[in-house]
């Protein structure tokens, strides 16, 4: 889950000395985005872009997360037609990556919803679908059918956030997440039950389906959130994901970069193929030649099934994603990378090599490998938490980008 920091400055230039602190700061590689509470501001800013490249200057290339929360749902912005046209405003300096837009669910104006969402998308910005209610939880049922109403306007995150008044009502919001994340695996949710009866809705995102939570550095925006250095450690303990699993087509660079990022991480480093190569006293060439493929994949699922509940970085043969029980225990216990390479590259890389893969053996040549990625790219990408296009990046340009993700994840070790 990464981690996302709300600014809430009263001023422009209090806004700027929290982030020229927060860029300082220890926990500054760790986070996913930083939120720029614009409601917050005292006054309107006359030079919107301006103060915005100022934000961007000192936040590099964290995600900004552009926010007005209006006095409808717990913020302090005056509802109105302006509310729109400030959030475009922002958006047409091209400067956020999001902007978070309140969808009043249940009332009329849908359109001028569905118009600002167009505007913002064609000005290239990425939309934060969100709803909050800081008094109460809907049941069970509510809660889906607003989500499978936020989600009817395709933002690219939907958010929903309650206040529970009971041990019950934070459960369903939970339930609620879970559900329309396993019908729509592949988008984003945030779900947060407030106040301190719902702490734990914002650390078991593996759960309930939410992919990233707001922590405090410099206060709260909305009451609950974790201190980031409690949130890194409850989180760690808490995740059934502990491991790091490199996947990716023969070739594509998973047991090189694994084993140098276990040095980085000072983490352990495992190898499917490695533990069988040395349980059987073969190589994996002869494994194949002695027992065929039928058999090598039975031996490698039951090695994959070995290695949960552990930090560590997991390198296994490219194959592995072939079985659905495997991609469900790699979504279920690691943080899953797909290397994407082009069978030009795997090609290149892989040809006189000394450890030829014996499924590539007559193998080759561009129409047999392409073929072979194609019957297998569907597979990696649905179990990827995030795809790394390798082709044309060196070794340390790769690992440079993988810290950088698996920091902004919460999942690489601490070093603080
Ligand atoms: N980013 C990269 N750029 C250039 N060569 C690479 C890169 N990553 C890996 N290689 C080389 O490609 C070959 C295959 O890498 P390997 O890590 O064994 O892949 P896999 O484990 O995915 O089959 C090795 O010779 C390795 O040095
Ligand atoms: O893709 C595959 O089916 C295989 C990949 C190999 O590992 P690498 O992906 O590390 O080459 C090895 O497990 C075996 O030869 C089968
Ligand atoms: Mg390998």
């Amino acid at each position: 889950m990464g981690m996302i920091v709300p600014i809430q400055g009263k001023t422009e230039k209090e806004c700027l000395d929290i982030l020229k602190k927060l860029r300082e700061d220890q926990y500054f590689p760790y986070l996913y985005a930083v939120e720029l509470r614009y409601d917050f501001l005292e006054k309107r800013v006359e030079k919107l872009a301006d103060f915005l490249q100022g934000v961007r200057n000192l936040i590099g290339e964290k995600k900004l997360i552009f926010t007005i929360r209006t006095n409808r749902q717990g913020g302090f912005y005056p509802f109105g037609k302006s509310y729109f046209q400030e959030n475009i405003l922002a958006m047409e300096s091209g400067i956020p990556d999001y902007i978070d837009l309140e969808v009043e669910c249940g009332i009329s104006g849908r359109e001028s919803w569905k118009e600002c969402i167009a505007m913002v998308k064609r000005l290239g910005g990425k939309v934060i679908a969100s709803y909050h209610d800081f008094h109460r939880t809907p049941d069970l049922k509510e809660c889906e059918a607003i989500l499978e109403r936020l989600s009817s306007y395709s933002p690219d995150i939907v958010k929903m956030a309650f206040m529970p008044k009971k041990q019950e009502d934070v459960l369903n919001l939970l339930f609620a997440g879970r559900r329309w994340r396993d019908k729509y695996p592949k988008k984003e949710l945030i779900t947060i039950s407030m106040g301190e009866m719902g702490k734990l809705s914002r650390l078991c995102g593996d759960l309930s389906g939410s992919s990233h939570s707001f922590v405090q550095i410099f206060g709260e925006s909305a009451p609950g959130q974790w201190k980031i250095e409690e949130y890194l450690k409850l989180h760690r303990a808490l995740s059934a994901r502990k491991g790091i699993a490199l996947l990716g087509f023969m070739g594509s660079g998973k047991s090189t970069l694994a084993g140098q990022l276990a040095v980085m991480g000072d983490l352990p480093y495992f190898e499917t193929d490695a533990v069988l190569e040395q349980e059987f006293s073969m190589s994996i060439k002869e494994y194949f030649q002695k027992f065929g493929e039928e058999s090598f994949r039975r031996e490698e699922s039951r090695v994959l099934k070995k290695m949960s509940g552990r930090e560590m970085i997991l390198s296994p043969g490219g194959g592995i994603v072939l079985k659905e029980e495997n991609r469900n225990f790699l979504k279920n216990y690691f943080f899953c990378v797909y290397l994407k390479v082009s069978p030009e590259t795997v090609l290149q890389r892989l040809s006189g090599t000394k450890n030829l893969r014996p499924l590539l053996q007559d193998k080759m040549n561009l129409t047999d490998i392409t073929e072979m990625m194609e019957r297998r790219s569907a597979f990696y990408e649905e179990t990827a938490d995030y795809i790394l296009e390798g082709d044309g990046k060196s070794i340390s340009e790769c690992l440079t980008e993988l810290q950088s993700v698996l920091l902004e994840n919460a999942f690489f070790p601490a070093q603080v």
